[in-house]
């Protein structure tokens, strides 16, 4: 049986180390439809830093030419070509961002709906385990990042990497002593850059799953807005959201300060080389080792290579952010899916549903409490109505998830007309299988979009039917009729509309099998007995399974089952069974008064 349990988020102890660099070169699938367009833009950054190599060249031709023998005439030559290489290198960097922007759009655009593709195909037991906040700042403010990693950090990790090396070149080529006076800082900066990767890649990961926290518990506090209000608990909701946003704020500045202190050794050791470079080369222009000229073209050689060693700071510490980012993204996307069923279903036979030895335990259940569910049998006939029963806690809605594989049972078989459900593409098993929960999740679209959501092409008719069976009459007198909006999560509805919505959902597709649970608990007793008697005639043909907690609910079945104990204790007609389960006869008397209180 496939497993059933996604890893949780993973936390800094159990992380695999991964290096900045191969986090990052898994991006290279994202990347690769747009190579062409990455190239063109190092390209055009390349011939715009050489642009601005060639400025420095072209001074010291200045000095040592027609400012040393006065020669004005002379001078307009160089001033043209330093225009037009000022132009060229305005120009190519703008080229380089109109190349880029676009393809890296889409890629940005690729890489979130693979993860949102992938979100969808992940099992629930993904989900309980993953804070919907840390899934979501994946799916945002990561993105960001990696798009922007790709559009600026990559491309001048390469280019100044480039520019550096032929600037070093050229001012070894103008002056060799001065040259090594100025490479002298290297050593120690490229030991501090490998320090400052390891210390500002762990901070970085740390602020984004904070961040990610911060977005859970945002989104918690904006979902139930009506509950903090109503108790009263929006200043405890707030001092837990500031508690988050100070520790991901204490984390921000470490980084600044790492980032500061690494800044001022990259800004301040070459300041102090150049230095160094001046005094010598002023002392050898003196001496006639060297002319004027030479030490203009040299410094400005040294000046125009400020930007891409003082770039090197950030562009570590984003092209850390980026491989936590890509990391972050990693983890959701190597999660692994329900593989593919690798046999045949055996041939359909009318056998209604089957439930032979299931058991179940929550992945996240403690290691020593027994199985939730703990050898259930069952047998749903063709075309009948099966009533589950059993008290609050029994497992009854554990049980409903595991018929459309929500969760996978942990032994034991289901079948559908005789076909094993493992062995069923989730597609056709979920065409086949429609569900209604207690609690009604809509979706902010409108009425029509959320109910042929049960079925996707069905028309006009089947939307019309299904409203009739769920008694959603009310749907008619919205402003726009079927096409009114509902709201996000279709809170601008009552919970019994909401109920009914959902439950129109679930049988407009006509399903040969429906599981309900507990889906008339929020109408009134006329309404659910209007929705009993639509319901019944629909169900007439449909092998369904309906949990119940009411005795009206359970009129509407053929047969009821108790569970208790992780097994079902009985099954039988609701009349039968309050003769011989004292269980039952327990439940219904409970569910009785509890109607009668209502
Ligand atoms: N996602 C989950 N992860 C871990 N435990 C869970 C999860 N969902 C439910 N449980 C636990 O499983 C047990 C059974 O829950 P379930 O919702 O199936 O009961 P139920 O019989 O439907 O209850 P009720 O009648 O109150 O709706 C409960 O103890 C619950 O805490």
């Amino acid at each position: 049986m496939a497993e059933n349990a996604a890893p949780p988020p993973r936390q800094p102890a159990d992380r695999p180390t991964r290096s900045t660099v191969r986090s990052l070169l898994r991006l290279r699938t994202y990347a690769h439809p747009i190579r062409w367009f990455l190239a063109g833009s190092v390209t055009a950054a390349l011939l715009a830093s050489g642009a601005v190599l060639l400025v420095p060249l072209v001074l010291g031709r200045i000095v040592d030419g027609p400012i040393a023998h006065h020669d004005l005439a002379g001078l307009w030559p160089l001033f043209t070509l330093l225009l037009v290489l000022g132009l060229a290198e305005a120009g190519l960097f703008g080229l380089r961002r109109l190349l880029i922007a676009r393809p890296l759009a889409r890629v940005e655009a690729a890489m979130r709906g693979d993860l949102y593709g992938k979100l969808q195909r992940l099992p629930v037991a993904f989900h309980d385990r993953w804070p919907s906040g840390q899934l979501l700042s994946r799916a945002t403010s990561d993105m960001y990042t990696l798009r922007l990693f790709l559009a600026f950090p990559l491309v001048f990790l390469i280019v100044n990497s480039l520019m550096f090396l032929c600037g070093t070149a050229l001012m070894l080529s103008l002056d060799w002593r001065l040259g090594l006076i100025t490479l002298l800082p290297s050593i120690p900066l490229v030991l501090l850059c490998t320090h400052f990767e390891k210390g500002y890649s762990a901070a970085s990961r740390t602020a984004q799953d904070q961040n990610g926290d911060l977005a859970t518990v945002l989104e918690e506090s904006v979902l139930g807005i009506r509950i903090l209000k109503s108790f009263g608990r929006q200043r405890t909701m707030a001092r837990h959201f500031r508690e988050r946003a100070d520790r991901l704020r204490a984390t921000e500045l470490r980084k600044t300060w790492m980032l500061a202190d690494l800044w001022a050794v990259i800004v301040g050791l070459p300041e102090l080389a150049l230095g160094g470079a001046l005094a010598l080369g002023a002392v050898r222009v003196a001496h006639d080792e060297l002319t004027a000229g030479t030490l203009v073209a040299f410094l400005s050689t040294a000046l125009a290579l400020r930007w891409p060693v003082e770039s090197m700071g950030w562009l570590l510490a984003y092209s850390n952010e980026a491989s936590t980012a890509a990391d972050r993204f990693f983890d959701v996307m190597d999660t692994p899916e329900e593989p593919a069923p690798t046999e045949r279903p055996a041939p359909r036979r009318r056998d209604g549903i089957r439930l032979t030895g299931v058991r179940f335990r929550y992945p996240d259940a403690p290691e020593d409490t027994p199985d939730l569910l703990r050898g259930v049998d069952l047998h749903i006939r063709s075309g009948e109505t099966m009533a589950l029963v059993g008290a609050t806690g029994s497992g009854k809605t554990t049980l409903t998830t595991l018929l459309p594989r929500l969760y996978q049972a942990t032994a034991g078989t289901i079948t559908l007309d005789g076909q094993d459900i493992r062995l069923l593409e989730l597609p056709e098993l979920r065409s086949r299988l429609a569900v209604a929960f207690e609690d009604p999740i809509l979706f902010s679209a409108t009425v029509r979009e959320n109910v042929l959501m049960g079925a996707p092409g069905a028309g006009e008719q089947a939307l019309e039917r299904a409203l009739a069976v769920a008694q959603a009459g009310f749907v008619h007198q919205l402003p726009l009729g079927p096409d009114t909006e509902v709201g996000e999560q279709g809170l601008s509805l009552s919970g019994g509309q909401r109920q009914r919505l959902a439950l129109a959902r679930a049988v407009v597709g006509d399903p040969e099998f429906l599981v309900l649970d507990d889906p008339l608990s929020a109408l009134d007793v006329h309404t659910e007995a209007l929705v009993e008697a639509a319901l019944r005639e629909a169900l007439a043909d449909t092998t369904a399974l309906v949990v119940a907690h009411r005795p009206s609910t359970v009129m509407l079945a053929d047969r009821v089952a108790v569970l208790a104990d992780g097994v079902v204790l009985a099954v039988g007609p609701h009349a039968e069974l309050l003769e011989s389960c004292p269980q039952y006869r327990e439940l219904m008397s409970g569910a009785m008064e509890e109607s009668v209180t209502r």
